[in-house]
């Protein structure tokens, strides 16, 4: 099966794509539902976040504090690893588990949703990159803007992962969002017009 990674730096728009192509029929595994799927209450990775992390982490509802969470990792790089350590190994197998999923069901091709490809070395485990990018301006704005974060705070996210133009760089395809969702898609709809094999279901 073909493996097209969707990735970009945070707030640069994967969702917003990953969800166009969701409605148009594509299968997409998203790295970030899995993240969301797998701290849920009574998983063994939430207990774990407990042990590690403190039970503050944890919402009276017992649901994981994620802005709690967030606000310490994004502001102690070790921290963030030892939550990347944690998280991202149940992630991966996840992610697989889905794919063969897929795999069973006759798919020729998969979009895979995931934020950190680059950070994790998972170019070689895909076979197309498609990179979302923004300029600094319009990431900075858009993440301040939808998770209400001060301009310190946002900056801290955006520079815990490798800078947006390094993984345009090293991406196969681009779409630039700084423009219209419309104009996004519109350059979405021509690569898969030109990839072939997403037509071979
Ligand atoms: C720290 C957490 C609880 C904050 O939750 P929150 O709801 O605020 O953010 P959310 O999960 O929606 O992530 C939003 C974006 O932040 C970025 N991001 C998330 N985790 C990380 C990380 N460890 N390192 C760098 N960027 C990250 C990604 O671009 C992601 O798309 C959460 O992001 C988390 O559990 N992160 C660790 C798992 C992970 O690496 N997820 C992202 C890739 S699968
Ligand atoms: N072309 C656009 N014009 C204006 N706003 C946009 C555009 N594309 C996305 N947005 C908005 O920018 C924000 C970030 O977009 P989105 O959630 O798709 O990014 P993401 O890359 O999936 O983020 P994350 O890495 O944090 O999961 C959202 O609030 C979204 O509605």
């Amino acid at each position: 099966m073909k493996k097209i990674g969707l990735t970009g730096g945070i707030a640069s728009g994967k969702s917003t794509i990953s969800h166009w192509l969701v409605q148009h029929g594509y299968p997409v595994i998203d790295a970030d539902k899995i993240s969301r799927e797998i701290v849920a209450p009574g998983e063994p990775a939430l207990a774990k976040i407990a042990e590690q992390f403190g039970k503050t982490m944890i919402l009276p509802t017992g649901e994981l504090d994620r802005k709690k969470l967030g606000a310490l990792v994004f502001q102690d790089t070790r921290k963030r690893r030892q939550l990347d350590e944690l998280l991202h190994p149940i992630i991966r197998y996840r992610m697989n588990e889905a794919l063969n999923q897929l795999e069973e069901q006759g798919v020729q091709a998969a979009f895979l949703d995931i934020p950190l490809l680059y950070e994790n070395g998972l170019e070689t485990w895909v076979d197309q990159t498609l990179v979302v990018a923004v300029s600094e301006e319009n990431q900075l704005r858009r993440l301040m803007t939808r998770n209400k974060l001060t301009e310190d705070q946002a900056r801290a996210r955006i520079a815990s992962q490798i800078p947006l133009l390094d993984k345009v760089k090293r991406a196969d395809a681009v779409i630039d969002n700084n423009g219209s969702i419309e104009e996004s898609e519109a350059q979405l709809r021509c690569f898969l017009s030109r990839w072939s094999f997403l037509n071979q279901t």
